[in-house]
């Protein structure tokens, strides 16, 4: 399916000014409105007298004007490229939409469970005679006052607790009144064309009210303007406001069920106040695309923006979205408030986290058991990680304890050379299996109504599948390259891991990553049996090895496989005690792998990444910004060079996916 349609103005050139102006689509109408033309009801004589040079000016001021369609949502763009515009972020944009589609489903289960505990309580409460119960008149919806007839009929509906400002008296048809959820108002806090916003109100069915904010005058005079192209539904749900983001969010406290974060860069400064803007029980949403800061590039600078050293792992990538939940986490227990995290994506050239937020002094203490430092082996790269706390259980209490270390001794058990710390990073789970499964669910009943179904809905089953309480991946490619050995297939990997009693899966940041709870002492012990003769194939007793390149004796392969494996797995076909067995699992393939399902896709065309700043103009100075490729193209694009070219980086297929080195031996 195609990602987005353009349709250039340009295209139809020959189009005439007068034309727009007699063509009756209410699109048109909307346009010359947009651009602030009005049509006035001159007199035919004045039109035909200054009608030459109003055309002329329209006409220019048309040409340089693009309509992008993206999803139900149109936005008019300038050639000039003053309002920031990605397509990229179309993938960004569909999976909020789902996620917000079960957002507004699970809050809705969550107010029937509460309510229904309310009548439970008050039911309780009136049959032991505390009438107190009473509910007072100010109790719902907030500062608004509830009309004395509404009041009274609510008294009588068992209404124990207050009602939040979340909440409103509805009356229904058979005069009754119940407790209301208000639709979910969201704040689209870094707006830009307000495309974002314009797609949550045109897309969403049950959303509220939206406000687009941008501290850019451009942007926000593009957004408005875009608001008007869109038509009513647009108009009455979004509006666009000139602010900066800090200041509007601090002054407008748990005030937004949504609040969606979309920085050029990194969000650091915007986290403090937006977790205070997000009501109890909200969501926050928000992209990080300074990936080289996230994933070790400039670790300083990491710690300088989110209180976080990363490390340069093959899991940089995953360490990147720990990193940002680590962050968020820690500016919201300021105000006594926490994160629970119901989806984290790494996709394209960025991070996207959503989380709800929650106030509890009580489950704030919790946090320290959420974070780890992770130290890195700087030889054989093995990873460890050491929770900040942990809790006591004594008599019927809870004590919280700083958590217990050194995770590791000075020098790495595995191959002697010493640790690099990082984090502390979230090492709870990232993603909740429950939303995962209904927003994959919700995501392919309506495979029509997102733009980029295929790729988001690979990586959500690729996320469904998942281990939820594995920090961090292993890579095969690197377990190899440390012991310069021909690669084991994923299946045969796997196998191994779950014969000797582990768990192990892939995760969605890299297809080449598998997420295991073996220790990292058995993952060597299964390759010291890959690489000797001890690999039992089939349980057939077939016995292959994989001969190493020779290294240095202190380099960490050759020490690593100068040890005896200790593990031992009992082989059910005899009472043989093997150190591993490579015969293949039932579980070694993920449920899609074996359906085939497509979990990682290639990027749809070149240049698919990150895009400057509004406004900017394209120099050779971006090219660590964009990359090489992508900064010729937009240089050959501005010296009237050829068009963007399709894709010609060949595609792997599944298996090459899976298996990057066939096993040569
Ligand atoms: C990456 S763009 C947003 C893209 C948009 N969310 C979308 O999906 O198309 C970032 C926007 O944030 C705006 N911005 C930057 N700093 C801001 C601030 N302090 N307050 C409000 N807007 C800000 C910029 O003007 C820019 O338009
Ligand atoms: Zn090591």
């Amino acid at each position: 399916m195609n990602l987005l349609i353009t349709i250039s103005l340009k295209q139809a050139k020959s189009i005439t000014a007068t034309s727009y102006f007699c063509f009756p689509s209410i699109k048109v109408l909307a346009l010359k409105a947009s651009i602030g033309v009005a049509v006035r009801s001159e007199k035919k004589s004045s039109l035909v007298e200054r009608g030459e040079e109003r055309r002329e000016a329209m006409a220019a001021e048309l040409d340089e004007l693009t309509v992008v369609k993206e999803g139900e949502a149109e936005i008019l763009m300038h050639a000039k490229n003053e309002v920031f515009y990605n397509k990229t972020q179309v993938n960004n944009r569909d999976i909020s939409i789902a996620v917000l589609r079960i957002f507004i489903s699970k809050r809705k289960e969550e107010h029937e469970s509460k309510l229904s505990k309310r009548t439970k309580s008050a039911a309780k409460v009136s049959e032991s005679g505390a009438a107190e119960s009473a509910v007072n008149e100010e109790k719902c919806n907030g500062n608004t006052k509830v009309p004395k007839e509404t009041s009274e009929v609510a008294e009588k509906t068992s209404t124990a607790e207050p009602c939040t400002t979340f909440e409103e008296m509805v009356k229904t048809t058979e005069g009754k009144v119940r407790v209301e959820l208000k639709p979910p108002r969201v704040l689209e806090a870094l707006s830009a064309s307000g495309l974002r916003a314009l797609r949550y109100a045109r897309e969403i069915e049950g959303i509220g009210q939206i406000v687009a904010l941008d501290n850019d005058k451009a942007s926000v005079e593009a957004c408005r303007r875009n608001i008007k192209f869109n038509g009513s539904v647009a108009i009455s749900k979004v509006e666009s406001n000139l602010a900066d983001a800090r200041v509007y969010m601090l002054t407008h406290p748990k005030e937004f069920d949504v609040v969606d974060l979309d920085p050029y860069g990194s969000p650091s400064v915007f986290l403090d106040s937006a977790v205070q803007s997000v009501a109890d029980g909200g969501i926050l949403m928000c992209t990080a695309t300074d990936m080289a800061v996230l994933c070790g590039g400039n670790g300083e600078v990491c710690y300088s923006k989110y209180g976080s050293y990363p490390l340069r792992g093959k899991y940089c990538h995953e360490m990147a979205l720990r990193i940002l939940l680590a962050s968020i986490e820690s500016h919201a227990n300021r105000y006594k408030r926490y994160i629970v995290p119901v989806l984290s994506v790494q996709m394209d050239f960025y991070v996207r986290v959503f989380v709800r937020v929650y106030t509890s002094a009580g489950a704030m203490k919790n946090t320290p058991l959420k974070l780890s430092y992770v130290y890195q082996c700087i030889g054989c790269d093995s990873f460890h990680l050491q929770p900040i706390g942990r809790t006591l259980a004594k008599n019927n209490s809870v004590r919280y304890m700083p958590g217990f270390g050194p995770a590791v001794p000075q020098e790495c058990t595995d191959c002697g050379k010493k640790f690099n710390m990082g984090g502390p990073v979230w090492s709870a789970p990232i993603h909740d299996p429950e939303w995962v499964a209904s927003i994959l669910e919700d995501v392919k009943s309506m495979k029509d109504r997102y733009p980029a179904y295929e790729r988001i809905s690979a990586v959500l089953t690729t996320i469904s599948e998942e281990l939820p309480d594995v920090p961090l991946f292993l890579s095969l490619h690197n377990l190899c390259a440390t012991l310069k050995c021909t690669s084991p297939s994923a299946v045969i990997f796997r196998s191994a891991v779950i014969n000797a009693g582990f768990r192990i899966s892939g995760t969605h940041v890299n297809p080449l990553g598998l997420k295991s709870d073996a220790p990292m002492d058995v993952i060597w012990d299964i390759m010291r049996c890959w690489v000797s003769a001890l690999y039992l194939y089939h349980l057939t007793s077939q016995v292959k090895n994989h001969p190493v390149k020779a290294q240095a004796p202190d380099q960490a392969g050759s020490v690593i496989l100068a040890k005896e494996p200790v593990l031992q797995v009992q082989l059910l076909s005899d009472n043989l005690l093997l150190p591993a067995n490579f015969a293949r699992a039932v579980a070694s393939l993920s449920k899609a792998q074996a359906k085939k399902v497509a979990r990682f896709l290639p990027n749809p065309e070149r240049h698919w990444g990150p895009k400057v700043k509004a406004g900017r103009i394209i120099t050779s100075k971006h090219i660590s910004l964009l990359g090489p490729e992508a900064v010729n193209g937009y240089l050959s694009h501005e010296n009237g060079g050829d068009e963007e070219g399709p894709e010609t980086k060949r595609v792997k297929t599944e298996e090459e996916v899976e298996d990057p080195t066939p096993e040569v031996s």
